[in-house]
C-alpha cells in the first residue's frame, strides 16, 4: 500500500502525478482556520506532509501520530515548530537554492523603484500629471556608486552583493553572525557591527530569517541611527521590522523610503499606512514568484518529500539531527 500523505498546495499537473505514483493523497489548497479541522482529520493516518505557508504547530502534529516527514515548499520554516519536529525525531525539508537568485533580482528591484521613485512617478504620468518638462519635484536618488547595507548575508544576501558589486559598482557593508569570505573576496564586502551598516549604507536591505533573535531587530532607535537620505528595504520576513517604527520614519522624513515585499500582517490590511505613502513601494511577498521559480521549488519539495519517506535524505534538511539517530 502507498503511504498516505496531506498535501496543504496546489501542485503543478506533471509533479501531481508523480507524487500519486508514490503517495495516496489528501489534497488540500492552504492550511487554514476554516479548513483546520479536515486537516487534522487527514492527519490522523499520514506519514508525509507537504505544502507552504500554513502554521505547522505542536497541535497540528498531535494530530498526526504516523508523521515521518514534512516538506515545505519554501526557504523560510519560521511557521513550523522545529523543535517540536525535532522532539518527534520528523525531518523538515526546504528548497534553499531553487529560489536565491529569483529574490535577490526583486530585492534589486525595489532597491531601484524606490530610489528611482518607479512606482509613485508612473502613477503621477498615469494620472496626467506630465504637462510640461519635468523639474525637480519629479526626481530621484541615484543607485550605483552607493553604498549596500546587507543585512543578512546568507543566499540571498549573496545573490544581492554580486548584484550591487558588479552590476551598480556600489561599496558592500554587510552584518551577520558569522564572516563571509566569498562574500569579501568576490565582491568587496566588509562586516561591521549593525551601527555601523545602518549610519554608513544608502540602502540597507534586510534579509533575515525570522527568530526570537531578529524580531523587531530594525526599530525606532535602528530606523535613528539610517541617512535621512537612506532607503529600507525588507524582503526577509516582515516581523524582523517594528512596523510602526518605520512608517513613523517614512512620514516624518528620518529615512528617504522603503522597499518593501514582507510585512508583520500579510496580506497586508486594506488599511495599512504604508499604503498611502508615497516613498513606499510594496509588493505581496513575491521575492520569489515567478512561474520558473515557483515551479523549482515544487519540484525541489517533491523530491526532498519522497526523498525523507524513502530514508534517503542528502540535502536541504532543516533538522538533519534527527537523521542520525
Ligand atoms: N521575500 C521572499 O519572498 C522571501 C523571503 N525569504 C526570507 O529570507 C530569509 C533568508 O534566506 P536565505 O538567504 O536563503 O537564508 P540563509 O540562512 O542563507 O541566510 C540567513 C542569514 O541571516 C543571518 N542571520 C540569522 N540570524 C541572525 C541574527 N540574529 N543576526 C544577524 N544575522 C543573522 C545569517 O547569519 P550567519 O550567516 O552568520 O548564520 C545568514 O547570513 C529566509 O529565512 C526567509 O525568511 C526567503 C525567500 C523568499
Ligand atoms: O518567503 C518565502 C520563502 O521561501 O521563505
Amino acid at each position: 500500500m502507498k503511504p498516505s500523505i496531506v498535501v496543504y498546495k496546489k501542485q503543478p499537473a506533471d509533479l501531481q502525478q508523480r507524487l500519486e505514483q508514490h503517495f495516496a493523497i489528501t489534497q488540500f489548497d492552504d492550511i487554514t482556520e476554516e479548513n483546520r479541522a479536515q486537516v487534522l482529520d487527514a492527519l490522523q493516518n499520514a506519514e508525509g506532509l507537504l505544502g507552504s505557508g500554513g502554521r505547522v504547530d505542536k497541535d497540528l502534529l498531535d494530530h498526526a501520530p504516523r508523521l515521518r516527514a514534512v516538506s515545505t515548499s519554501s526557504v523560510g520554516y519560521d511557521n513550523f515548530d522545529v523543535a517540536e519536529l525535532t522532539r518527534r525525531e520528523i525531518p523538515l525539508m526546504h528548497t534553499p537554492t531553487a529560489l536565491t537568485d529569483t529574490v535577490a533580482d526583486t530585492v534589486m528591484a525595489l532597491v531601484l523603484a524606490t530610489a528611482r521613485r518607479v512606482v509613485n512617478l508612473a502613477e503621477r504620468v498615469k494620472a496626467g500629471e506630465w504637462t510640461e518638462n519635468v523639474g525637480p519635484d519629479w526626481f530621484s536618488i541615484d543607485v550605483h556608486h552607493k553604498t549596500m547595507g546587507i543585512v543578512g548575508m546568507g543566499r540571498i544576501g549573496l545573490a544581492l552583493a554580486q548584484r550591487a558589486h558588479f552590476g551598480f559598482d556600489m561599496p558592500i557593508l554587510y552584518n551577520a553572525r558569522s564572516q563571509h569570505t566569498e562574500a569579501e573576496e568576490r565582491f568587496g564586502a566588509r562586516k561591521c557591527e549593525l551601527d555601523e551598516l545602518l549610519e554608513k549604507s544608502d540602502f540597507v536591505c534586510v534579509l533575515l530569517p525570522m527568530t526570537q533573535q531578529t524580531f523587531h531587530l530594525i526599530g525606532k532607535e535602528q530606523l535613528a541611527k539610517m541617512k535621512s537620505s537612506a532607503v529600507l528595504v525588507s524582503a526577509g520576513r516582515g516581523p524582523v521590522i517594528d512596523e510602526p517604527a518605520l512608517i513613523e520614519a517614512l512620514k516624518d522624513g528620518t529615512i528617504y523610503g522603503a522597499g518593501m515585499d514582507v510585512f508583520e500582517k500579510e496580506p497586508l490590511p486594506k488599511d495599512s499606512p504604508l499604503l498611502s505613502l508615497p516613498n513606499v513601494v510594496a509588493l505581496p511577498h513575491v521575492g520569489s514568484a515567478t512561474h520558473q521559480t515557483r515551479y523549482d521549488m515544487a519540484a525541489c519539495a517533491v523530491d526532498n518529500l519522497i526523498a525523507a519517506l524513502n530514508g534517503d535524505v542528502k540535502q536541504f534538511c532543516v533538522n538533519p539531527e534527527v537523521l542520525r539517530k
